[in-house]
């Protein structure tokens, strides 16, 4: 009895270190058994070897996290069916090996230990016998480590990264979260923890053997990971119920039914799988609830501080220059030869029939895409090629044509995520866990940046709320709020008024006045020329990729050209382009 309960507890560790990747990373890593099997066989060899049994566990979790960094590596860039796919690939790998080399396995009998193991400690001169009482606490106490250590990181900047790996990973990006190494270092940390996890079983059953690490168990793992969804405390426990329920239930099916038990596991598993979607409904209605509480009192909403510029640029200069650049998507070519130049304290509109270029345009500026020809310049460097990441370090930060949203993170949140992004903290996650002094006054500095953009952009009184409760054009504010937070230079604000009203254009305009008024230099595609002449100094038109023309408003408005492409329009700026 207490053996199961151990077994089973070390299991929910296991689970739990995969809810890490499945449910906050948003990966269907079903290879999970991989991992179990990484600890548990390597604590048995690394025993042998000589090396104490904590020296063991730590060696062959080490040994995991770096397995567990290549995997993640390798699939970072994949999405959905093909991470399932290749990770259920690996888990068949490592039993195949199990399989084929009974050196490592120690065959169909596994490798044997001697249990109860004794810890013995020299300092203290005194040796600990890990009976499966001792199993319960051990792994009991884990799964409240591994949970508190979940639920504050959640609470930190991991948390803010993890929302939008999950929900928005081209988001995250252009908010320079560095989403693969984000990736890898969850499947990093959820490989570890199932080592550890099955370095305690190895220990607690005194023996390794490959048909407990079996890709069922990987897709049992998965199974339990998935129901537990994002409700932190009893989704595991869900999970865990899931675990110990199965086994017990297929072999009184199989012993009822004259069936072997593993093939009535394997047929009940999959049932749970297809159920899951089904009782993933209330879990994630139940851990939906908005957690977040007015965390100001209102006063700061009307606070008078200084929205003033905090960069001296000098109003005017050019900041972001394209010269002659090509780009095309595949053997397309989209722009050619663009000349642009974004200066700041500006706002530049880039306007042009659908198609011509403006979306594409602003995604070679951002990083988005490799230009084939020509170069793009920030001030005086060269940043031709360098990757969005890199353009949100030195300030550029682009916002979607359509509205990406964070379900789960508050406009508040939303905006220390952007603050995170563009000056990130090195090892912010460890050193918050750890609640390092430094940390706490990088919080007290990005909860005051955000605050400050909240009310740059006149959402401060919705800094709290359910981002689905904002109305459409606030969620478009908060789309340019999130890259303001960044501390970018240069906006590359892309269609921002789309699902606006005139009056809430009006908002939107004086918004982007303020932030040029601060020093921002601001390229803004849009179709609704009054608005375009309303807010714009410097005005672009693209046609099918090339520049018709480059000016003021009252210049590029009379431009015979201009005025030929808005074709049955005379007088362009109450045309829509
Ligand atoms: N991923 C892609 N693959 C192939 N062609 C693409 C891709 N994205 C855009 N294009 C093409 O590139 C051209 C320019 O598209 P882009 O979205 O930059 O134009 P736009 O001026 O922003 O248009 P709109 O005003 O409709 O947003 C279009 O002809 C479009 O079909």
């Amino acid at each position: 009895m207490m053996v199961e309960l151990a077994h089973h507890l070390y299991l929910l560790v296991a689970v739990l270190g995969l809810a890490l990747s499945v449910s906050y990373g948003g990966q269907p890593v079903l290879c999970q058994g991989a991992f179990l099997a990484v600890g548990g066989f390597g604590v048995a060899h690394l025993e042998r070897a000589g090396l104490p049994l904590a020296g063991a566990v730590l060696v062959g979790a080490v040994l995991a996290a770096c397995a567990g960094y290549l995997v993640g590596l390798l699939t970072a860039r994949l999405r959905g069916a093909a991470v399932a796919l290749s990770t259920w690939a690996f888990a068949w790998l490592v039993y195949a090996v199990l399989d084929a080399f009974p050196t490592v396995s120690g065959g169909s009998q596994g490798l044997v230990r001697p249990s109860p193991a004794r810890l013995h400690s020299p300092v203290f001169d005194v040796t600990v016998t890990l009976t499966p009482l001792a199993h319960v606490v051990v792994a009991g106490s884990m799964c409240l480590l591994t949970l508190a250590m979940v639920a504050r990181l959640t609470r930190g900047p991991a948390g803010l990264e993890w929302a939008a790996l999950r929900e928005a990973p081209a988001l995250a990006t252009s908010l320079g979260v560095p989403v693969l190494r984000r990736r890898a270092a969850l499947f990093a940390t959820t490989a570890a923890v199932a080592a550890v996890s099955g370095a305690g079983i190895t220990v607690l059953l005194g023996v390794a053997a490959p048909s407990d690490v079996s890709p069922l168990l990987s897709l049992q793992l998965f199974v339990a990971a998935l129901i537990g969804g994002t409700a932190r405390l009893w989704g595991p426990v869900l999970g865990l119920l899931v675990i110990a329920v199965i086994p017990p239930l297929a072999d009184g099916l199989a012993g009822a039914a004259g069936l072997p038990a593993e093939a009535s596991g394997g047929v009940l598993t999959a049932v749970a799988l297809v159920a899951v979607p089904l009782l993933r409904v209330p879990v994630e209605r139940f851990a939906g609830r908005w957690p977040e509480r007015t965390r100001r009192p209102g006063e700061r909403v009307e606070d008078t501080e200084d929205l003033a510029p905090r960069t001296a640029a000098s109003r005017e200069a050019v900041v972001l220059t394209a010269r002659g650049l090509d780009v095309g998507i595949g053997e397309t070519d989209i722009l050619t030869g663009v000349d642009l130049e974004v200066r700041a304290g500006q706002v530049h509109a880039l306007i042009g029939p659908n198609g011509s270029g403006k979306t594409t345009a602003l995604r070679a500026l951002a990083g988005a895409l490799r230009p084939k020809g020509g170069r793009i310049l920030l001030e005086e460097t060269d940043v031709t090629g360098a990757g969005q990441l890199e353009m949100v370090r030195r300030g550029v930060t682009r916002t979607f044509q359509r509205t990406v949203g964070l379900e789960r993170l508050s406009p508040y949140r939303q905006l220390l995520l952007g603050v995170r992004g563009g000056s990130p903290v090195p090892f912010a996650a460890v050193r918050h866990l750890f609640a390092s002094e430094s940390m706490r006054d990088h919080a007290a500095a990005a909860d005051r940046e955000a605050w400050r953009v909240l009310r740059l952009t006149e959402l401060a009184g919705r800094a709290s709320d359910r981002p689905g409760d904002l109305g459409a054009s606030e969620q478009r504010l908060l789309q340019v709020a999130r890259a303001v937070a960044t501390g970018a230079r240069v906006l590359l604000l892309d269609e921002p008024a789309v699902g606006m009203t005139g009056p809430e254009r009006v908002v939107l305009a004086r918004v982007l006045r303020r932030l040029a008024a601060g020093g921002a230099a601001i390229l803004l595609v849009e179709h609704d020329l009054a608005l375009v002449h309303g807010v714009a100094d410097r005005i672009t038109v693209l046609d099918r990729g090339r520049v018709l023309a480059t000016g003021t408003p009252e210049s590029t408005a009379a431009d015979p050209a201009v005025r030929r492409v808005y074709l049955g329009d005379t007088d362009p700026s109450s045309a829509r382009g």
